[in-house]
Parts: C-alpha cells; sequence; structure tokens
C-alpha cells in the first residue's frame, strides 16, 4: 500500500495559554477526500495552515508527514506537493482570470508555452474560457472559487487544502465546486477540506473528523458516524393484519402502532442488524411490505459531539432513507 497522503500523529498548538490543537492524529489515504469539521474556532483553519506549512506546529508534536514529507525538516519538499486555496482567495481582481492564471504559471517556474497550454486547459476545463480576457473583480463568487482551484491547479499538486471551498456560494455554485472535487479525486488528488456544511462532508468525504475542544470528538465515514448516536431504527409496514400479527409476535422488542399495521425495532441499521429481522420474519413465514431504515442525520452527530452536555437521549427527528 502507498504511503498516506497526510499523516500527523499528535499534532498540537497554542498560543500563549490557549490549546487550539490538543494532540490530534489524521490519517488520509491517497487519492481520497477528507474533511475537519467543526465549530467556529474549533481549529481547522489552524490545522490547514499547520500541515501547508504556513505556521510552525509546537515542537511537543509527534511526527507530521505530509506527501511523505516530513514536515519539521523538508517544508519545501512539502510546498511542492501541496496546493492550498484558503478562506482569502489569491485571485487578483485587477487583473484578468488569463493573467492570474499566467502568474501562477510564472511562480511555478513553468517554461512559457507551457504555461499558456496549462492555462488554456485549466480555463477550459473550469468553464472561465470566456471569461478569460476580463478582470477577476468582474466575476461571481462561483467564479473566482474556481479560479483560485484553477490557479491551485497549476502547480500540479498531488494534495490541495480546500478551507471553507463553497462558504457563501449559492446551491448552483456550491454543486458545481462539488462536482469539481470529486474530479479532482478521480485524477488522484488527494483533498483534504474543511467545511461548515454538514451536507458538504456528507456528500464528499469519505472520512470526517469532528474537532472540538481541540481534539477529534470522533472520526470515520458519515455513515459510521451517523451510527453513534441513538435515534435508529427498522421501521417494518405491513398491508395485511394477520401478517403483522405474526410479526409483531415473533418481533416482541418492537414497539407496535396497531392503527397503522407498522413495528418500529431499535437499530444501527447494518447489514448484519437487518439480515436478522429479515431471517426471524421469514422463520415465522411473514412478510413485510415496506421496510425502512431510519438513521440519524450528520446534523445530530455534530450537534451531540460539539454541545457541552452529553449526547442527548431524544435526538432530532431522524431523516429516513427506504431501502
Ligand atoms: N495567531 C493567533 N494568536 C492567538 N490565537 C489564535 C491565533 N490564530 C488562531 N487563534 C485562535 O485559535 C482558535 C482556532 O482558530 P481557527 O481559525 O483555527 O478556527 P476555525 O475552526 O478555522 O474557525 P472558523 O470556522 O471560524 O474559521 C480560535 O480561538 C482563534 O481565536
Amino acid at each position: 500500500m502507498s504511503d498516506p497522503a497526510i499523516a500527523a500523529n499528535g499534532l498540537r498548538k497554542s498560543y500563549g495559554e490557549t490549546t487550539v490543537l490538543d494532540g490530534i492524529d489524521i490519517h488520509v489515504p491517497a487519492g481520497t477526500i477528507y474533511s475537519l469539521l467543526g465549530p467556529n474556532g474549533a481549529g481547522k483553519t489552524t490545522a490547514v495552515k499547520i500541515l501547508s506549512t504556513l505556521i510552525s506546529p509546537d515542537p511537543a508534536s509527534g511526527p507530521l508527514r505530509v506527501g511523505g514529507h516530513d514536515l519539521t525538516t523538508d517544508p519545501q519538499a512539502v510546498r511542492a506537493a501541496i496546493g492550498v486555496t484558503g478562506q482569502f482567495s489569491a485571485v487578483d481582481g485587477l487583473i484578468t482570470g488569463e493573467e492570474n492564471m499566467l502568474l501562477m504559471a510564472d511562480l511555478n517556474h513553468l517554461p512559457r508555452g507551457e504555461g499558456r497550454r496549462v492555462t488554456a486547459e485549466l480555463l477550459e476545463r473550469f468553464d472561465l474560457t470566456q471569461a478569460a480576457k476580463k478582470p477577476a473583480s468582474t466575476y461571481s463568487g462561483g467564479m473566482k472559487r474556481r479560479l483560485d482551484i484553477a490557479m491551485t491547479l497549476v502547480g500540479n499538486p498531488k494534495i490541495i487544502f480546500l478551507d471553507e471551498p463553497t462558504t457563501g456560494l449559492d446551491p448552483r455554485s456550491r454543486h458545481t465546486m462539488w462536482q469539481i472535487i470529486r474530479e479532482l479525486v478521480t485524477d488522484g488528488v488527494t483533498v483534504f477540506l474543511t467545511t461548515q456544511y454538514l451536507e458538504e462532508a456528507d456528500q464528499l468525504a469519505d472520512r470526517i473528523a469532528v474537532l472540538t475542544n481541540g481534539k477529534i470528538a470522533a472520526q470515520g465515514s458519515a455513515e459510521e458516524l451517523k451510527r453513534l448516536i441513538p435515534g435508529g431504527h427498522v421501521q417494518l409496514r405491513f398491508t395485511d393484519p394477520a401478517a403483522y400479527q405474526t410479526a409483531a409476535l415473533t418481533l416482541r422488542e418492537a414497539t407496535r402502532d396497531d392503527q397503522a399495521l407498522t413495528l418500529r425495532i431499535p437499530s444501527d441499521g447494518t447489514q448484519r442488524e437487518l439480515r436478522t429481522i429479515l431471517d426471524r420474519l421469514d422463520a415465522a413465514g411473514t412478510e413485510a411490505d415496506e421496510l425502512t431504515v431510519h438513521t440519524p442525520d450528520l446534523d445530530d452527530v455534530f450537534f451531540a459531539l460539539t454541545s457541552t452536555t452529553s449526547i442527548p437521549a431524544q435526538p432530532a427527528q431522524p431523516k429516513e432513507a427506504v431501502r
């Protein structure tokens, strides 16, 4: 297996008495999307700045490697492997989109012809060819973000840090950006994404880490995180009262709704649990007309993990997923 794109162990950062990152571990396999989620001020931007060599970690941190290079001893090699698109865009509004791109090509020491070729290709890819000769200050928010990512790609980075890439964008531009991020990964790029939108992490990330109080409170896929908090259940709906009665006698732990002919069984929604329920129904010779798995959504998880109180016993009404 190849080296992880990012392997940070015991990452620490304090400002005076304030501990912002209290020894967090981040492991991102190459070619995947990792999302760091956390409330405002949790330390997401600090983590991005450290991993992209903009600020130093505390010396007490464990080994930190990005792109296979040690962050402390070989920051130049890390810089050559990464691209960063931050909350403060690198786009210069006074010059055209094309000129911004050519400037990046110069900064990356691309020969002139090569710079022009890459610029034309990226402007085309990000649907900016028509606007290429206009000053970037005339671009919409979505166009500026696309130009910003295009500029990051001029250096052909293997790892890209996107710090809140869709904040302030309208839904259509946000979806375009999601598509761009997915395509980056298809091309083999690793994406480290911070976002304040849970839906964004849910849509894009292979792995999500929830950062709170300087520590990672939980990490996993969106589905794994959703299973961490209570509220999941399987609902079975019947049209035949006799089938319903048989099932209710078989699944005695279920909550009954005799009017609606539905049974609700607490479950984490895993394949194993579903199979067990279906096997028990089979053994009793009965069959449900509809089976629905209800899982808490990522909002429920986020609030449960980042609130100061413990996980609520009654989370908000879970979203439904008919399977
Ligand atoms: N240079 C600094 N000196 C002192 N404190 C700092 C400095 N930079 C950041 N902080 C503090 O570190 C904490 C984390 O900030 P950071 O910007 O990393 O959070 P964030 O999770 O990115 O938040 P947001 O979503 O609001 O951007 C905040 O409390 C912030 O005030």
